[in-house]
Formats: C-alpha cells, structure tokens, sequence
C-alpha cells in the first residue's frame, strides 16, 4: 500500500441511535478502506450519510433533519464517532432533540463532551468528500447543480464557504423583494446591492480559487495510463470575467454597477440576473477538451472520480489532514480496470474511504485490505466470506 500524503483521520467506532433504518448501531471499524454490502434498502447509504453530516450542511442528500430520525422513533437522533485522528482520539458528535411543536429542530455539536456552535467546527478534525449517483447527471444537469457542486468543493476547503454562500441567497432574496414591493427606495436598493457585492465577489473569488488550484493539482498529477481522464476546469459567468481581470476592489465596484444599471431588468426578471448565482462550472476532457456534457455515461462517471479523487487531493494539501471519501454504489459502475484503479488511487490518499455496493463480488479483491461489512435493515456485522 503506498505511504499517506498526509496525516489521516479514521472512524474506529460509529454509533447511531434512531438515524434513518438504525435504532441503535454500535459498529468498530479497524481498516482504511470499508465496504457495506447489503440488498437495495438495506441501509447502506444511510451509514454514509450519517458521517456526511459531519460536514456543515444538510448532507449528501441535503434532506431535512426531521425526516433522518427514525421513523416510529422518539423525534430525535444522535450520531456518534469515536476519531483515531494524527493527534490523539476524538469523539464527535451530532443529532436533534425531538421537534418542538412551534419550530424545527436545531442541530446538536459535541466535541470531545463539550458543545460546539456548528457542523464548521468539526473542519479542525475532518473534513468529507463524497460522490453519489444522484452527481451521474452533474454535466448535462442545470448549471445550479454545477454551483451545488462546487460550492461543496471549496466548503471541504474552506469551512466558512457554506455561511457566505447562504448569507449572499439572503441579501440576493432581500434585493429581489425590494426592487419588485419598492424599485424607487434607492438608498435601501443601494445599501442592499453593497452587501450583495461584498458578499458575491467573496463567493465567486473563492470558487475561482478552488477551480485554479484543482485544475493546476490535475495537471500536475496527471498521469498519461490513469483509468480517470484528464479534466480541464473553469467558470463561465460575468461576474467571474470581473473577477479574472480586475483587482478585487474594482471588480466589486464594477459589479455594484452592474447590479444599478440592471434594476430595471432583474425586477422585470424577478431575480438579480448577473452574479454568482448566474455562473456556471465547465469541465472539459480528453486531448481535444471536448465539453463533459457530451462523453458517454461511463465516461463522465469516470470524469467525476477523477475529479472528486483530485478534489480529495487538494483537501488533504490545503487543510493538512486526508479527508473521508464516501462512495456510494460508484464500484458498480466501473470496468475491472477502473474499478482496481479506484481502488488503488484510494488506497494511495490516505483518508478513509466508505464504500456501498449491493453485490459482494465488486469487492473481492480488497478482501484482506479492507473491513467489508453486510447491512441489513437495522444492523450490520461482518461479511461472511464463502
Ligand atoms: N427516517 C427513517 N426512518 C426509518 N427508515 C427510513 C428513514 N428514512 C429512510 N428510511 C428507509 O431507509 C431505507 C433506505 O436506506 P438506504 O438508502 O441507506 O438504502 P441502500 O442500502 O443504500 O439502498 P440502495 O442500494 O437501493 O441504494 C428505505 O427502506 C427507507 O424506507
């Protein structure tokens, strides 16, 4: 096995009380890479989800808390991780109290018994990239998917992503209710569109970082026999033109121009049309860069994990630590040549990887390398081996 880049963080105990199908699972873990091999609704994917919450955020299925207790549960949930992290144990921990009748149910953090304030806190001990099938449509999708997307990428990169991006929807919403209840108020439209402009060039500056640093990372570790084809990456919107050619100062107050010169049309449109909210991330392939929307179904599978094993790349150099990969029913999808790939490449970032299949023979040849697990509703044990 090829020696980890960096440090590693790795679950050795998972506990979940009344999460999703798991009334109360206390599983061990010992190895780098974990399979969880059970029959379609099993269970599988919502072991991984109960460790992407761990990130902040609603997810890998972005699903409301209340629909993650279980059902016929108390109302509530708890998930618990015990960390073997590069220095020392730590245990992590997140949930809800049961719903009150008035409001929704807020989010509990725990760290080593004391409470943190959010999911932002655990980025000092983990940090979790994931690809799951719903991502298959990620290049043909709408371009909303593709800002979902990215934005998750800087997020593992950058912890407090998550809150600019969600405070830039708020000013965005405010400005949009303005201009359509009262488009005369210039000052409040002027006061509004300043947040908006602070707020957008900072989301649009960070997502043009990640897309450079991944883009350079893969061209630097490219490799000419890699399963994974090579990808050229960059963001298609007005507002990263300005970015790309002006000073950080001058290109907000080129934006906060363009946001006063637009009233008219965004309130005809309902929505402020240019921003961040407005780009849209290209991928490319191949020699000949041909656009992602246009390679066959396997190749743009193969393009994604090319990407999300280079995105794991960039978390483990940016942030020091190799970050948890989850993987859900992505091995089904590969040829045999890929899938040893994958299965090599992962091994060699360091980070533990969990990952789903619901046919036990797509894993035969980590047998002896990683911990393969059967999930059935409600439980898990170790896999029997014929
Ligand atoms: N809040 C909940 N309480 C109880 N059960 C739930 C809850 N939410 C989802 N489920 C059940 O969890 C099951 C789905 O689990 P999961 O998505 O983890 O399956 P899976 O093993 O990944 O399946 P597949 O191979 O089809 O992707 C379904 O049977 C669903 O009814």
């Amino acid at each position: 096995m090829s020696s980890a880049p960096v440090p590693a963080s790795r679950i050795a105990r998972l506990i979940l009380q009344d999460f999703r199908t798991y009334a109360s699972l206390d599983l061990p873990v010992s190895r780098q890479l974990v399979a969880l091999v059970g029959e379609n609704g099993a269970g599988k994917t919502n072991v991984l989800e109960a460790i992407s919450l761990f990130m902040p955020g609603r997810g890998l299925r972005r699903a409301e808390l209340g629909d993650m207790a279980r059902q016929g549960g108390p109302g509530s949930f708890a998930i618990s991780l015990t960390l073997d992290a590069p220095y020392g144990e730590h245990r992590l921990g997140t949930g809800i109290e049961p719903q009150s009748e008035i409001g929704r149910s807020s989010r509990i953090c725990r760290i080593d018994g004391t409470t943190a304030s959010s999911p932002t806190a655990f980025a000092e001990f983990l940090r979790v990239v994931w690809l799951t099938p719903d991502l298959d449509a990620l290049f043909r999708g709408p371009a909303g998917d593709r800002r979902r997307f990215l934005d998750r990428l800087v997020l593992a990169v950058d912890a407090e992503h998550g809150a600019r991006v969600n405070a830039l929807e708020r000013a965005l919403r405010s400005r949009n209710r303005v201009l359509e209840d009262n488009p005369d108020d210039r000052l409040w439209l002027d006061a509004l569109e300043r947040e908006v402009a602070e707020l957008a060039i900072a989301v649009a500056a960070a997502r043009r970082e990640t897309v450079e640093r991944l883009a350079a990372l893969i061209l630097e570790t490219r490799e000419e026999d890699s399963p994974f084809p090579f990808a050229t990456m960059g963001l298609e919107g007005e507002i990263d033109t300005l970015i790309a050619t002006l000073p950080a100062v001058d290109a907000e107050d080129r934006y906060r121009a363009i946001l006063r010169d637009y009233r008219a049309r965004d309130r005809a449109a309902g929505r402020t049309l240019v921003g961040p909210q407005a780009s849209d991330l290209l991928v490319r392939h191949g020699p000949k860069d041909i656009p992602a929307n246009t390679a066959s179904t396997g190749e743009q599978k193969a393009l994604l994990i090319g990407l999300v094993l280079a995105h794991a790349g960039l978390v483990a150099s940016m942030s020091g630590i190799a970050p948890f990969v989850l993987l859900d029913e992505v091995a089904a999808h590969l040829d045999p040549r890929r899938r040893a790939g994958l299965f090599a490449a992962l091994e060699s970032l360091g980070g533990q990887v969990w990952m789903t299949g619901a046919d036990p023979s797509l894993f035969t040849e980590l047998e002896g390398r990683a911990d393969m697990l059967q999930v059935s509703p409600g439980k898990i044990e170790a896999l029997s081996t014929p």
